[in-house]
């Protein structure tokens, strides 16, 4: 029988803890509504579209105890002069220092987090307080875009094209110091990431994925090898040389957007539903999922009412899918599982009871 989460989870508590393992029974939610990584209003809406499509409730229903966080409360300054080309560098800078902290510090009480944004630049502060915690955290960041551009290299000036290029500590030198960034340092190594769904890809962009060797997969590279083995490459080449929490930034323009219209940068020929699914349950089966991201949910720019609220359930389904929510059905009473412990003695797992050891 395949090591499901749920097992996986149970094992490692009996084996010992690392810094994601604590965490896994309690789900935390935090709302960080601000759009000013690009142009677009109304990606402040996110969190509440996400959380009316029934979010908490979704949750509550897996089996953990879920903590609302509520919204992050944004801090404007008056006067936010472009710098170089880059818009509103500290507005975007002062609300990622605040969501570092507020992720570091829901991470290091113990949850597992959810992130709703907001645009995409908030995958820094949220992945920075990540790694505040767990230092050895990697990346998985499920998206169109690699957001990956410098300030040097942004065609559009937008902060949310941009956020991973601040982690990369290999990019250090190539990343000017901007007004509101002081506090972010590097803290991700380039071969600790992995995207998957791209298919718009700016020239500085690809250039800096081809000289550090990042590891991606495009739509293309979906359709030639399919998601199952996508997946498998992924997590083999995160955890080659050990075990450890997981990031994921899922935005929601990943999906084609037939399926997530409400979004602002859509681009033609993303993920099916099916596809995010077991794109999803793998990172749960992992039993690894220490922090996500959910970005990118613009309900003003649905065509119609039916657009916003198929793009808000899709992103709820991506969140629980996540957390453990299977197409299988979930069976915990029947739950079992046989495991040899320190070659010594096998042990029989049953509901989270020791109740066999011979
Ligand atoms: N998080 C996003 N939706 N990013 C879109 C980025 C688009 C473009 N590559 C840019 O840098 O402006
Ligand atoms: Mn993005
Ligand atoms: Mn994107």
């Amino acid at each position: 029988m395949a090591l499901r989460g749920p097992a996986l989870r149970l094992l490692r508590a009996l084996l010992g803890h690392t810094c994601q393992q604590s965490r896994s029974q309690s789900v935390a939610v935090l709302g960080a509504p601000f759009s000013r990584g690009q142009k677009r209003r109304g990606v402040e809406h996110g969190p509440k579209v996400i959380r009316d499509a029934g979010l908490i409730d979704r949750l509550s229903g897996l089996d953990y105890s879920v903590h609302d966080f509520g919204d992050l409360n944004f801090h404007y300054p008056e006067k936010d002069e472009p710098y170089m080309d880059v818009k509103s560098p500290r507005t975007v800078g002062g609300a990622n220092k605040k969501l570092s902290t507020a992720v570091s510090r829901a991470v290091g009480a113990g949850h597992t987090l959810v992130m709703l944004g907001g645009d995409h630049s908030l995958g820094l502060g949220s992945a920075a307080g990540h790694a505040q915690q767990c230092p050895d955290l990697c990346l998985i960041w499920v998206d169109a875009h690699p957001d990956l551009n410098t300030p040097l290299t942004s065609p559009s000036g937008n902060l949310h094209g941009q956020p991973v290029a601040f982690m990369l500590k290999e990019l250090q030198n190539k990343v000017p110091d901007l007004p509101g960034f002081s506090w972010a340092k590097p803290f991700l190594s380039c071969r600790d990431l992995v995207y998957i769904g791209l298919r718009d890809v700016d020239p500085g962009e690809y250039q800096i994925m081809k000289d550090l060797g990042i590891q991606y997969f495009t739509m293309r590279d979906i359709d030639r090898l399919g998601i199952q083995r996508v997946m498998e490459v992924t997590l083999d080449h995160l955890m080659a040389r050990k075990q450890r929490p997981i990031h994921l930034s899922f935005d929601i323009d990943a999906f084609d957007p037939l399926l997530a219209p409400a979004t602002g940068t859509p681009v033609n020929g993303g993920l099916t539903y099916r596809e995010g699914m077991y794109l999803t349950e793998e990172i749960h089966n992992t039993g690894l999922l220490s922090v996500m991201d959910l970005v990118e949910v613009n309900p003003v720019l649905g065509a119609s009412d039916e657009a916003v609220q198929a793009t808000a359930s899709l992103a709820v389904d991506v969140i629980a899918s996540s957390l453990g929510q299977t197409r299988e059905g979930a069976h915990p009473i029947l739950f079992y599982l046989s495991v040899k412990c320190n070659n010594v003695h096998p042990v029989l797992v049953y509901m989270g009871m020791n109740l066999n050891p011979f």
